[in-house]
């Protein structure tokens, strides 16, 4: 059994890659596990950790997240460096959760999602640069493992990162709009 990192919550499994849910589809699974299948993960070189990153929980008072987690970097990160891969249950079905984010679109028109919600390893603590810096220093890019698996992954930009720094994406105006328009209040940008 995997390791969980320090300030693992009781509540999340970790899963240090991504799982599958049955809502996926068999055509999208063997789209996204490619040419070797169920075996892909485990050939994976890319184990699903990270030494160069930390969980920790934000104290600072001015913090738009103050009180919840955030992923700060443990080392110095160069510029243009793959830091982790999002894990999750990857999905097919509708999800109402915050640790969601899109893989993949079917042919169909089918979303395929990786939701880290219940099951998901220390991206799932990403925070959004809105109200915390006035840009992103690392952003998501999709991109297959060495075994031909798809997955969605978390790079430092064009800046390198300093060691202790908030790792910081972008959401994207949408994700704040959607929830916004539930009674959330929207960050500021800094
Ligand atoms: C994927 S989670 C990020 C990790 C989360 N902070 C935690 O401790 O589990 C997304 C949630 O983090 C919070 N969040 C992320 N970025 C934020 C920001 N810029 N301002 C306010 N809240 C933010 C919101 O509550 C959002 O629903």
């Amino acid at each position: 059994m995997t390791a969980k990192p320090t300030n693992w919550p009781t509540n999340v499994q970790y899963i240090p890659q991504q799982c599958y849910h049955s809502s996926v589809p068999l055509e999208a699974l063997s789209y996204i596990r490619g040419p070797l299948g169920k075996n892909a993960s485990l050939k994976s070189t890319n184990n699903g950790r990270s030494s160069s990153v930390i969980i920790r929980t934000i104290t600072d008072p001015s913090h738009p997240a103050v009180g919840q987690c955030g992923l700060f970097a443990a080392k110095k990160i160069p510029p243009n460096t793959h830091i982790i891969d999002y894990s999750g249950e990857v999905h097919g079905d509708d999800r109402d959760s915050d640790y969601d984010l899109s893989l993949y679109r079917t042919q169909d028109g089918l979303s395929i999602g990786i939701d880290a919600l219940s099951f998901g390893n220390e991206a799932r603590f990403i925070n959004d640069y809105r109200g915390i810096r006035s840009k992103p220093n690392a952003v998501f890019q999709d991109r297959r493992t060495d075994a031909g698996e798809l997955r969605m992954s978390v790079w430092s930009t064009s800046l390198p990162i300093k060691k202790g720094q908030e790792i910081l994406v972008s959401y994207g105006k949408g994700w704040w709009k959607a929830r916004f328009n539930d009674g959330v209040a929207e960050p500021h940008t800094a």
